[in-house]
């Protein structure tokens, strides 16, 4: 039972410790996985910003390189169509120019100056061709009036800037601009009469712009971009990309759901992990920045998306993982051992008091207690104590009770003498010792002489003294061992043990009736009284209680009936 509870409790406590310590690693963990996903999405967001503004510098970069080229005395030469040798000369030097914009920025694939005249026809044209410069002259110049491009930068106010969305470039024998995607940029040049004289044109390498990004990109970083209609234009699968170019629509949108707002311009940026939205970003952690891009008056813009793999975010929370496991397992061993010291220490004083209660009630011994503690236990003991007590104190005076009433059972309550009951019982005994070992003994029986005169006289309350003088006396006669009773009224019996001739008796039944003749004054009264005495012998007169008491009876009766028929001496008598 007190084990039961021992184990009850140690394993409550333990079970209590272990879900704690358990809970907390299980929040530590959980929290530590949050942490890491919210940090990886700053970084997609910060590093997609990054490539935001890398474009926004490459174009601005080819806006301030067109504006510089554009502002080159050889231009208005060319434009206002000044003839002859001076012309060629300013177009080789703006050639020569050219060149050396390309050689300085590898994202530039082309740079050509297009006249407004001769449907667009180009004037100086510089390609990159296989990382060298290729300057494209006479018969291999193309009228390019019919391209947006060029109809609407030479729409634009003087000193402003075009720039086209990004797509592929189809222009044919455009060397490594051609099929590649990218964007251009363009100024437009009037001619000194206001008139549009034609305009200057650096095409961008969108792959080159964003080759050294990604490669700058932490390692599983994904890049995506799409157009402000939602078509990438980069998507680690290039077969993705540009899919208006035959038709189709592959769209970002359709890809990643949640980037449907960034194209409604109602979000300017998103992130999403596979953490908090395993729906719309499963297995994964992504990051969507939107950015204007066109340094002209268009409106328009670009999505940019960096995605990650949540594995590979949540990698490093492994090991914590591994290490929470392992601290809660020691603070569950810890909770399971401090579980049972504390619940040993809480039932000890408990188990205390059930052994004591146990062993009082099997002893009635009382136990040393944990009294003096000041809390509940104290309580329990210090009652407990009290209520011992109580129970050894009720239990002594039932003990009185009961040896009195055994004394009153047992007793005459005048005399003080043992009466019938505890004379027999004593008889018997001896009885069965004697019929063992066959050692002799004797019953004598005693009836005061006319008692009832004594009574009639002196009335009963001296007549009670009477029978009490009478029993001292015959205490005083007889042997310690030797047993005195008051058999009821005026009749004692006497129990005499050892081997007695019956000379002997007679000399004893002598000194008896001396003793109890002589003259008593009892409350100022001087009295006498005589007794008549029988006897029985064992085993000669009877080998039961009741023979050797009736036979002590007949003779006492015999003796008295002597005396009344004026016999001398009644000690003839047995
Ligand atoms: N005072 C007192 N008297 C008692 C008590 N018990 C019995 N007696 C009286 O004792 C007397 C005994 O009666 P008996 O033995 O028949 O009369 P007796 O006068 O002794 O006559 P014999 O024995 O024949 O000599 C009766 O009168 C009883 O009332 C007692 O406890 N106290």
């Amino acid at each position: 039972m007190r084990s039961g509870l021992l184990v009850k409790l140690a394993l409550l406590l333990a079970v209590f410790g272990i879900l704690s310590s358990g809970i907390t690693g299980y929040y530590a963990f959980t929290a530590n996985r949050t942490m890491l996903v919210s940090a990886a999405q700053g970084d997609l967001l910060t590093a997609a910003r990054g490539v935001n503004r890398r474009l926004q510098q490459a174009e601005e970069e080819a806006a301030d390189d067109a504006m510089l080229l554009a502002r080159l005395v050889q231009v208005a030469q060319v434009i206002n169509g000044q003839g002859g040798s001076q012309m060629q000369r300013a177009r080789d030097e703006l050639a020569q120019a050219f060149a050396g914009m390309l050689a300085l920025h590898p994202e530039y694939l082309q740079v050509r100056l297009i006249g407004a005249a001769d449907n667009g026809l180009e004037l100086v044209r510089v390609d990159s061709s296989g990382g060298l410069t290729l300057r494209v002259d006479g018969a291999d110049l193309q009228e390019k009036g019919h391209f947006p491009y060029v109809f609407e930068t030479l729409a634009l106010p003087a000193g402003q800037i075009y720039q086209s969305a990004i797509g592929i470039n189809h222009e044919r024998a455009a060397h490594d601009a051609e099929g590649r995607p990218g964007m251009m940029v363009a100024t437009p040049l009037p001619r000194s009469d206001g008139q549009p004289g034609g305009l200057l044109v650096i095409n961008l390498d969108l792959e080159r712009l964003l080759g050294q990004l990604r490669a700058d990109l932490p390692k599983g970083y994904q890049l995506y971009m799409a157009n402000r209609w939602g078509d990438f234009l980069v998507h680690p699968d290039p077969a993705q990309t540009f899919g208006f170019e035959q038709g189709r629509r592959i769209l970002m949108q359709d890809s990643f759901a949640a980037t449907q707002p960034l194209f409604e311009r109602k979000l300017n940026n998103l992130a999403l992990s596979g953490l908090e939205q395993p729906q719309q970003a499963a297995e994964r952690v992504m990051a969507f920045v939107r950015q204007p891009v066109g340094l002209g008056n268009r409106d328009d813009f670009v999505v940019t998306g960096l995605v990650q793999p949540l594995d590979a975010v949540l990698e490093s929370a492994v090991p914590l993982g591994q290490r929470i496991i392992h601290m809660v397992l020691a603070f569950s061993a810890i909770a399971i051992l401090l579980a049972v010291v504390f619940a040993r220490a809480l039932l000890r004083p408990i188990n205390t008091l059930a052994q004591a209660a146990s062993s009082f009630s099997d002893t009635q011994l009382q136990q040393v207690l944990p009294v003096e503690r000041n809390d509940e236990i104290g309580v329990l003991a210090r009652n407990f104590d009290r209520m011992q007590r109580q129970i050894n104190s009720h239990m002594a005076s039932l003990y009185d009770n009961q040896r009195e009433l055994s004394y009153l059972a047992h007793h005459d309550s005048l005399t003080g003498l043992a009466n019938r009951a505890l004379f027999f019982q004593r008889l018997e005994q001896l009885l069965q010792l004697s019929q063992r070992n066959g050692a002799p003994f004797a019953v004598l029986f005693v009836d005061l002489d006319h008692f009832k005169e004594v009574n009639d006289l002196h009335g009963h309350a001296i007549g009670d003294q009477v029978l009490q003088i009478v029993a001292r006396r015959l205490l005083h006669t007889v042997r310690g061992s030797d047993m005195v009773a008051r058999m009821g009224g005026d009749e004692y019996l006497i129990l005499l043990q050892g081997n007695f001739t019956d000379a002997a008796l007679a000399e004893l039944m002598n000194k008896l009736r001396q003793s109890i003749g002589e003259a008593m004054t009892v409350s100022g009264q001087r009295l006498e009284v005589g007794a008549s005495i029988g006897y029985s012998l064992y085993p000669r007169d009877g080998t039961t209680a009741e023979q050797l008491v009736n036979e002590a009876d007949h003779a006492m009766y015999h003796v008295k009936a002597g005396m009344r028929g004026g016999e001398a001496n009644s000690l003839s008598c047995r």
